[in-house]
């Protein structure tokens, strides 16, 4: 299929990395990541490792020798052009998609097909309309456990709408019962295919609190395809483009949680929305970045 192409690395440069870390001092980091630590438990997540992956659709080459690996826990966002290969990397992960090449291993295991700690987030909530809100997220839960789904509504704040239909819900709600449905069975990768993307901005806000907070509390390991880089820098804690269907920018989100909007987020939105739009300095590879 198609030809091998390098992979790119790109960190911030130094001085750059010295100007965002400037806004969280490191006193006040090592606290943070001391009080983290202990309130929140070890990752549980599942460890990716995507070795020279190549899939493509007739003649069409969309991911090229992919690589890339995840850490247990680890929140990564996926980012890049519309049609590059977003959601197609993420089917490769959720195993509804094979590569033709190379290879996918989850939790040190080769993937074969759909595993149930794995679970997928769509755009839309694509939730059953004859069935009660309950009884929609029962549906991920193994053997269909009342009580565990009930639990995983009360996560989302909607344990009080258990039993309505889903037509009555608004779009962040009924996204809230898809959320909790993908939950329900404590999943040790859960895949978000930009599922916030139809959402209005404050709900999206409060939607991505929302998967940030559980995400904290239960440590799976998160991958999010989103089309939105401010989104991808609020929550994940690498951020990686595909781009010519490889990692063509991969950059750590050096960041204390909650997010705000500071000189040192906006750093970071700037120097991967540069790279979506190739915009980059010309002379990039002698100011730091490594390509
Ligand atoms: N089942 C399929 N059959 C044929 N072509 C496909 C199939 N799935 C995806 N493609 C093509 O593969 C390419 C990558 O699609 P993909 O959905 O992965 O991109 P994306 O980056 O997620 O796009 P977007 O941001 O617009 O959602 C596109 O050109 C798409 O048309």
């Amino acid at each position: 299929m198609a030809s091998a192409l390098p992979q790119r690395k790109v960190s911030l440069p130094p001085e750059e990395k010295a100007q965002s870390s400037s806004k969280v001092p490191s006193q006040v980091s090592a606290v943070a990541s001391a009080a983290s630590q202990a309130e929140h438990p070890a990752p549980r997540g599942l460890r990716i490792d995507v070795h020279g992956a190549v899939v493509g659709f007739g003649d069409l080459a969309v991911l090229r020798r992919l690589e890339l690996s995840i850490p247990p826990g680890q929140f990564l966002a996926v980012v890049g052009r519309s049609g590059c290969g977003k959601s197609t990397l993420l089917r490769l992960l959720a195993g509804l998609e094979q590569a033709a090449e190379g290879s996918v291993a989850l939790g040190g295991a080769a993937a074969s097909g759909l595993r149930p700690d794995v679970r997928v987030m769509f755009q839309d909530a694509r939730l059953l309309p004859w069935k009660t809100v309950l009884d929609n997220v029962r549906i991920g839960v193994p053997g269909g456990d009342r009580a565990k789904a009930l639990a995983a509504l009360e996560l989302v704040g909607l344990a009080d709408r258990a039993k309505e239909w889903p037509s009555v819900l608004s779009g962040g709600q009924r996204q809230r019962v898809s959320l909790a449905r993908a939950l329900a069975a404590e999943p040790s990768l859960l895949l978000l295919d930009e599922p916030l993307g139809a959402l209005d901005a404050l709900t999206r806000i409060e939607m991505q609190s929302l998967i940030e907070r559980l995400w904290q509390e239960r440590r799976f390991t998160a991958v999010l395809v989103t089309h939105d880089v401010g989104e991808a820098v609020a929550l994940a804690d690498r951020v990686v483009l595909v781009e010519n269907g490889t990692i063509a920018q991969d950059v750590d989100v050096a960041l204390a949680r909650p997010r705000e909007k500071d000189g040192g987020f906006t750093h970071y939105e700037n120097t991967i929305l540069n790279r979506v739009l190739a915009r980059l300095p010309p002379d990039a590879s002698q100011t730091g970045f490594s390509i």
